[in-house]
């Protein structure tokens, strides 16, 4: 077998005399008709012709009998490339939403958003328009969780974001987040919130109460909870939102005095906590996924979601699991799986639960509640670190913007705190409360967007690109061909600074690669099934386009740059690095 990278560059950009020399040549050759496809006309792009030729002799593993060849062919006779006349019948070929579209040609593609949108849907954005309106301002990914709502609620939700996808042409996946069996309060007996008061004493309890909930009374999902606790435990709501001290326990009663006063709201989670750190008794033995969590995750496979999150996760075994289990339950779905770092056990062993990972979440709502709050910070940044060099999306979640839940602008902390994560280079940053029940969903989204953008721009005029080591990750010759590839690719993206990556991927994995090296173009990703064009949606820095191409990289190329200049997202002269995973090459030109 053989591996071809091959670069072409140009001089064309700089020298005026041999854009003349195209320009001649190019009346010449393209009366001439192309080999590889008979009615194709081509004309000559470039001037000189670098290519180098990985081979490898043998079985895939073997590295020690693969080579490397360059040549530089050094007569300026040019590569060609192959490009039919107008394209104008294709021109639907090619899907990429209007938002995007709107964007690349508004403010060039330079300056386009590189981290990812998550928005947490519910009451405040359920509705088409409220879905519309948030796909317009950015959202890459629409979120439901399975802690509120009901299935027929989430379908419907899914059914809206679908039907948005057909017919405005985005591309927004559904991500679908599990419950977990954590230990939680109940629903309030309807109200949407109760404030508790300091010095107040409410009931925990895992009674059933059939004719409503008695005041100051609280249920609590987990059986084992009058058990577990002790009197002066701490107990902790929403990770400390509200504080409770255990006064009493009456057999299923537990009696606590309210110590930090606050809001409950429905299905809040409980921690507790004793002698400063977070109680782990039976409760640490409640399976990651419940039974009510199987039929959620049931239902997510029959409707297509595209993500299932998966809450507390403790172990890879769980997610190794779950993966056989949707693996056998649909034959070629292509469903990722998050890991939720929201517990200890998490931490603990966390690259394993990331390698075996699709991707994974930093949960510091939950995760804030089990670690010490002033940990969440150095857990982030690890959380971070591992997934990128892994080469697994990394999502940052919760309070984000929280204030924004109640007020139309955002604390400076709050701006502080997303500029952070996007320093860090996450793929993805998530709204939760303040996109499903806040008053401003949109304003939060924009806030979102427009201090990404800027913080990405500023890191790149700073020319900051951090040393971040990316470990090999490819267990086969090929794929660590394409790993180099893609990491090559890369560097001589920054280093001449490129407009744009192009790649052309099926399964979407060197695209994934691509972005992993965080370079300082965007990257357009060409693949052509849309599902796999919405998970690219996730990943940082792609810009993922539907399109049918072929395993010749010159006709996809040339096709490429007729629909993109047709659709005016690209122009003559733009300077491309286009890379494959049908033909592992690397190509450097202008668009012609
Ligand atoms: N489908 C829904 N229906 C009603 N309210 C919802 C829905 N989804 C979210 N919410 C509200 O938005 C809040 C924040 O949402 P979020 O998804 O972050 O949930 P959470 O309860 O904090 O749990 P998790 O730890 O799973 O994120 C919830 O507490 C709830 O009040
Ligand atoms: C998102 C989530 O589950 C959390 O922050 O706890
Ligand atoms: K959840
Ligand atoms: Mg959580």
């Amino acid at each position: 077998m053989s591996h071809t990278l091959q670069f072409f560059t140009s001089t064309a950009r700089r020298s005026p005399n041999v854009s003349g020399f195209l320009n001649h040549t190019h009346h010449t050759i393209s009366k001439l008709s192309s080999p590889r496809s008979s009615n194709c006309r081509f004309p000559v792009t470039l001037t000189s012709n670098l290519s180098i030729r990985a081979s490898s002799t043998s079985d895939l593993d073997s590295p020690s009998s693969s080579q490397v060849l360059v040549s530089d062919n050094g007569t300026g006779a040019g590569f060609v490339s192959t490009a039919s006349p107008p394209f104008v019948s294709d021109l639907s070929s090619i899907e990429v939403d209007a938002v995007t579209e709107t964007e690349l040609k508004e403010n060039g593609f330079r300056s386009t958003r590189r981290t990812k949108l998550i928005c947490t849907i519910g009451p405040a954005t359920c509705g088409f328009e409220q879905l519309e309106a948030l796909a317009v301002g950015g959202m890459n990914v629409a979120r439901i969780n399975m802690c509120h709502g009901t299935r027929e609620w989430h379908k419907m939700v899914i059914e809206r974001v679908r039907r948005l996808n057909e017919e405005k042409g985005f591309a927004v996946a559904i991500m679908m987040d599990t419950e977990g069996s954590e230990i939680h309060m109940g629903d309030l007996g309807g109200a949407s919130s109760a404030k508790a008061e300091d010095g107040e004493v409410w009931t925990f309890s895992v009674r059933a109460f059939d004719t409503g909930l008695p005041e100051h009374t609280i249920n609590v999902n987990y059986d084992g909870f009058a058990e577990d606790v002790k009197v002066g435990d701490e107990l902790l709501v929403d990770g400390g939102m509200v504080r409770f001290e255990v006064i009493e326990k009456i057999g299923p009663d537990v009696k606590c005095r309210c110590t930090d006063p606050g809001l409950l709201l429905p299905r809040a989670n409980l921690t507790f906590w004793r002698n400063g750190s977070v109680v782990r008794e039976r409760n640490a033995m409640l399976p990651t996924i419940s039974s009510k969590d199987w039929l959620d995750i049931d239902f997510g496979i029959a409707e297509g979601v595209d993500f299932i999150a998966i809450s507390f996760v403790k172990s890879a075994e769980v997610i190794n699991h779950l993966k056989s289990y949707i693996a056998a339950r649909s034959r070629d779905s292509d469903i990722s799986v998050i890991a939720k770092i929201e517990s200890i056990d998490s931490l603990k062993n966390l690259e394993e639960i990331i390698q075996a990972s699709d991707g994974a979440m930093v949960a510091r709502g939950d995760l804030g509640a089990q670690i010490p709050l002033e940990q969440v910070p150095s857990a982030q940044q690890r959380i971070v670190q591992v997934c990128r060099q892994l080469n697994k999306p990394v999502i940052v979640a919760s309070q984000l913007l929280e204030s924004m839940i109640e007020y139309p602008t955002p604390t400076r902390a709050e701006v502080a705190d997303v500029s952070e994560a996007v320093r860090q280079r996450a793929d993805a940053l998530m709204l939760s409360g303040e996109s499903a029940m806040g008053q401003y969903p949109e304003k939060a989204l924009t806030v979102l967007r427009s201090v990404s953008l800027r913080i990405e721009r500023w890191w790149r005029e700073e020319r900051r690109h951090e040393a971040m080591s990316l470990p090999a990750i490819g267990t086969s010759l090929s794929e660590n061909i394409s790993e180099e590839i893609c990491n090559s690719a890369a560097k001589m993206a920054n280093n001449l600074g490129v407009d744009a990556l192009f790649v052309y991927t099926k399964t979407g994995h060197m695209a994934s690669l691509l972005s992993r090296c965080r370079p300082d173009c965007p990257i357009f990703a060409f693949t052509t099934t849309p599902s796999v064009r919405r998970h690219l949606n996730l990943q940082w820095g792609l810009i993922p386009f539907r399109l049918s191409f072929s395993d010749d990289m010159e006709t996809n190329l040339n096709k490429t740059f007729s629909l993109l200049k047709a659709r005016n997202l690209i122009k003559s002269g733009d300077l491309v690095i286009a890379v494959s995973d049908m033909l592992q090459s690397i190509q450097v030109m202008n668009v012609p």
